[in-house]
């Protein structure tokens, strides 16, 4: 693979690039191309790839000239692109209502790097170390309070188990007074997530088309509004009463209270607010359909279940455990195309120059079906991934780069968690054996049905190898 990011700044190509114009694309307008792609998220960009070859134009972006990328060098060289060339601020735009302007979501360049870097230590080393011992005993917790002999979407009790995770990265043993509350408010928030109005740039908006749009009460804005104001009165409180009990740790929020900006101040309430609603919107939705899509695949395939089931039930290895995780990600990434990345500066992306307004588009859905990188692509098989660890331009589920998602190992133990206590603690029963579709929430894919399952209790309890064994 071509690791060279080739910037106007940088030597020659060897091959004059063609101009982006050049780059081919469906002709249909604006609102069939977004409709296509959020029906059939999947097989539209499938189509296109068919069609136009490994890059082409989509027209869904309001703005911009948006080109989708497919193939894994391609990828590689937006990953390694320099942060003045391409922004991703832009490319979370339609998010900005929950997470603000502030955040790492939104920053850029040395402001984006800066915030990353400082906050890092709160999802790696003893934090993360912290973190997993908590989510091992959160998925007990959570799983053994799931319904039983009854069948029922799981996303819903899945997602909840994720939002308690993220209060664990940001608040640590320092649970706030207010947390029952905040919880039910940022719930009640992330529900915008299934309505169309979650895709409108609200901040772009006059106040009056504001206005109007939360007159229209079926959207569901006015009542996510009035939801945010809540929700930015208890994290104040919630930051108060933290900075207030002087308490030390190495979650996020202590992290964060002991940061300093360019100019040598703390974070200012804002920052604070914004980067702790970017965790819960980034970390939850996301999680939550990864674990969903995991069951999915694991109750239609009995061979993977089978050999998973046995690792559990007879081994201390969890090595068939992370490859089923792995390739859960790569089957169906909860996010099929990660954050749009906003041309700077010229760039050339596999022959093609791209121009400022225009953005390129990484398809992670697209570069994990490829049958020349992953042969047999829509047949579920873990063993792809055993021995082997996962690439970094050829699997995508967290994006990559500069900007690559903060909480991937966080998310990789929840998915574990949740699935090893589900199969040593239940038979897994499957009512309805028709595939799941996608359905989108934000930019995130779920299972439409939301993983329906009836959990009934094993009769017979796991055995695990322990040291005595041996
Ligand atoms: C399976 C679950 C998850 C998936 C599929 C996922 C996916 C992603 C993707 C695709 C990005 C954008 C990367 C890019 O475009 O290159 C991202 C960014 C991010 N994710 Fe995740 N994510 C997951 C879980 C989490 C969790 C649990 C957290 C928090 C603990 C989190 C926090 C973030 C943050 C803060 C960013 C922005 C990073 C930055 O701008 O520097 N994510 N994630």
């Amino acid at each position: 693979m071509d690791t060279r990011n080739t910037t106007t700044a940088e030597t020659e190509p060897k091959r004059p690039a063609v101009p982006a114009s050049r780059v081919r694309g469906p002709k249909t307008t604006t609102m069939m191309q977004y409709v296509q792609l959020f029906r059939r998220p999947g097989e539209y960009m499938m189509d296109c790839r068919r069609k136009y070859g490994k890059q082409f134009e989509l027209k869904v972006f309001p703005g911009y000239k948006l080109y989708v990328l497919s193939d894994p060098d391609d990828v590689k060289q937006m990953f390694l692109a320099p942060s003045d060339v391409l922004h991703t601020g832009t490319g979370s735009a339609s998010l900005e209502k929950f997470f603000g302007q502030t955040g790492l979501a939104w920053l850029d360049e040395k402001e984006h790097l800066a915030r990353r870097k400082q906050i890092m230590p709160s999802v790696r080393g003893s934090a993360h170390q912290r973190t997993e011992e908590s989510v091992r005993q959160m998925a007990k917790e959570s799983v053994a309070r799931w319904p039983r002999n009854k069948a029922v979407a799981l996303r819903p009790y899945v997602h909840k188990f994720t939002i308690e995770v993220i209060r664990e990265v940001v608040f640590g043993k320092h649970v706030p007074s207010c947390w029952d509350e905040l919880f039910k408010v940022i719930w009640d928030m992330l529900k915008l997530n299934s309505s169309v109005a979650t895709m409108i740039e609200t901040h772009e908006m006059s106040p009056f088309g504001v206005k109007l749009l939360r007159a229209i009460r079926p959207l569901g804005l006015d009542r996510f509004f009035k939801q945010r104001d809540r929700c930015d009165e208890l994290l104040a409180q919630a930051i108060a009463e933290r900075v207030e009990s002087g308490e030390p740790g190495d979650d996020m929020l202590a992290v964060m209270l002991g940061m300093t900006t360019d100019n040598g101040s703390p974070l200012s309430a804002v920052e604070l607010r914004d980067e702790i609603m970017t965790m819960f919107v980034a970390g939850t939705e996301t999680t939550a359909a990864a674990i969903c899509w995991s069951l999915e695949h694991l109750t239609r395939e009995p061979a993977v279940f089978k050999r998973l089931l046995a690792e559990i039930d007879e081994t201390g290895s969890d090595e068939y455990l992370t490859a089923t995780v792995y390739e859960a990600l790569r089957r169906c990434p909860p996010n099929p195309h990660i954050i749009p990345r906003e041309v700077i500066k010229p760039i050339e992306i596999g022959g093609v120059r791209y121009e400022p307004g225009s953005m390129v588009w990484a398809s992670a859905y697209l570069v994990h079906h490829d049958p020349k990188v992953y042969p047999d692509p829509y047949a579920f098989r873990p063993e792809r991934f055993l021995g082997s660890k996962p690439s970094t331009s050829a699997w995508i589920p967290f994006g990559g780069g500069r900007v690559r998602c903060l909480g991937d190992r966080i998310a990789i133990v929840e998915m574990k968690e949740v699935l090893r206590e589900l199969l040593t603690t239940c038979d897994l029963h499957r009512p309805d054996m028709r595939p799941e579709i996608p359905v989108g929430r934000s930019v995130t894919m779920t299972p439409k049905r939301g993983a329906r399952l009836e959990l009934r209790p094993r009769t017979h309890r796991a055995r695990r190898v322990t040291e005595a064994d041996g």
